[in-house]
């Protein structure tokens, strides 16, 4: 009886000693890959702005007048408002050593404009954009609904999308990282 206690109690020792040796190894290749990371890829980062102007309103239609003002306050006023908006598109991604691009921002360009600008330039964001449909027309809500519409494509070109940023005004802005 006291031998079998004895040699599970090595057992146990053992077994911490093998765990620990595990995730110390574990925790060498993480670093050493962090390491060659960090020293062979070159990450860069490059944005695109893009404007274009919108109308739209802060209501919910499942809320009265006087519930939806309470909460948006002139921001649901019923025969909406229009805002500026400024959108970032940054995508990052390694260098092509060919030609010196990330993906070209002219391809850029026209990825943006055609997925998203046509199609809330000079609109309103309640009623005519497919891609809105169903949501509160916020900032928030405009940038995951761009994050979304965005990273396929630039996914394509092998690049990653990184951020979404839009200003809604020139004090307020929203930033999506997906
Ligand atoms: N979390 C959010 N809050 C608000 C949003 C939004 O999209 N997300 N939007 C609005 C309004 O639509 C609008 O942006 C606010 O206009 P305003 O208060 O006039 O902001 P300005 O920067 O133009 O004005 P200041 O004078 O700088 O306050 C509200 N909230």
């Amino acid at each position: 009886m006291e031998t079998d206690n004895c040699f599970s109690k090595k057992n146990s020792i053992l077994n911490f000693f093998v765990s620990v040796y595990l995730r110390l190894s574990n925790l060498c290749l993480s670093t050493l890959y962090c390491i060659f990371a960090f020293y062979f890829e070159k990450m860069i980062y490059i944005t695109r702005r893009e404007s274009f102007n919108a109308a739209h309103k802060l209501a919910r239609p499942d809320w009265t007048e006087d519930e939806n003002t309470a909460v948006f306050g002139k921001c649901a006023n019923p025969n909406w408002h229009g805002h500026n908006y400024q959108l970032y598109v940054t995508v990052k991604g390694e260098v092509n050593p060919e030609t010196g691009f990330l993906v070209d921002l002219k391809w850029l360009k026209q990825v943006i404009n055609t997925h998203v600008i046509d199609k809330v330039d000079h609109r309103n964001l309640n009623l005519d954009v497919d891609f809105m449909k169903g949501k509160l027309a916020s900032t928030e809500n405009l940038a995951i609904a761009v994050w979304d519409i965005l990273k396929p494509h630039v996914n394509e070109s092998g690049a990653e999308l990184h951020c979404i940023k839009i200003y809604e005004t020139d004090n307020n802005y929203v930033e999506y990282f997906g």
